[in-house]
């Protein structure tokens, strides 16, 4: 496994260049696979970079009906709530997309609801879905690139430090509750689901990262920066504007 660590100037600068990047990716992908799956993240920088494929004009060489989304977590609350991960991706880059990617191809976390009203259902019938999509044997998609935001305290996805959700093993998914991040209730992969990715892309703006982005390239436990287990199988990406890369 190879690991890059790119900074770019600002966070716009890095928004654009990761689209750009991911573009260029899938592109790479589809000219000898398909599908290709692609697992997003939530956060002001994730969404972003969804904000800016749409915006790209390279959107369009993409085969999007060969594209697979799936989320590395969500906030467990009612579909359509302005707070969901899907709901921000959708308003960014699904919508705008239209009938190139089918409905199909879109996995979200179910949402809050009578029939799912626990995120560990939630989580029970995700981790279903992505066998539905595993080869045999496998419990996930084998994801050619999975985004990643981080927090400030090294959390990625749903995993914060010191969280019982870290240790969960065997499964695919995991029910958060007592999310130091608001809303409470999450969902999120775990990190099996995570290593089972080809290429794993954190990505990460802001003064107030650069402890723990330090200290994940320098070996952190997970349980002290969860953001230290976030590798791939083949290649782990670090992408960074300068102010959260000023401690590397
Ligand atoms: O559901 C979530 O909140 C995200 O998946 C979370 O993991 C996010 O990516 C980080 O908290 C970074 O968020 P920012 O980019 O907004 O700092």
């Amino acid at each position: 496994m190879t690991r890059d660590v790119v900074v770019h100037p600002d966070p716009a600068v890095l928004a654009e260049a990761t689209a750009a990047r991911l573009l260029t990716a899938l592109l790479d992908v589809q000219s000898h696979r398909s599908p290709v799956h692609v697992v997003l993240t939530g956060g002001t920088v994730g969404i972003k970079v969804l904000a800016a494929v749409a915006a790209s004009p390279v959107r369009d060489a993409v085969d999007w009906s060969g594209v697979h989304l799936w989320w590395g977590d969500e906030r467990f609350l009612p579909d359509g709530d302005g707070d969901r991960n899907e709901t921000q991706a959708r308003d960014a880059l699904i919508s705008a997309l239209g009938d190139a990617l089918p409905a199909q191809n879109v996995h979200p976390m179910a949402a809050q609801s009578d029939e799912v009203p626990t995120p560990e259902a939630s989580a029970s019938a995700y981790a279903r879905t992505l066998a539905e999509h595993a080869a045999p044997g496998t419990q996930v998609p084998a994801f050619d690139v999975l985004l990643l935001g981080m927090g400030p305290d090294g959390h990625i996805a749903s995993l914060f430090p010191d969280h019982e959700a870290l240790h969960v093993t065997g499964v695919a998914t995991v029910a958060v509750h007592g999310s130091p991040k608001p809303p409470p209730l999450r969902v999120s992969l775990t990190y099996e689901a995570i290593h089972a990715a080809r290429e794993v892309w954190v990505v990460a703006a802001g003064a107030e990262k650069a402890d723990a982005v330090a200290s994940a390239l320098r070996g952190a436990t997970v349980a002290q920066t969860p953001a230290a287990g976030a590798t791939g199988r083949d290649r782990t990406r670090w992408l960074l504007d300068a102010a959260a890369a000023a401690h590397v």
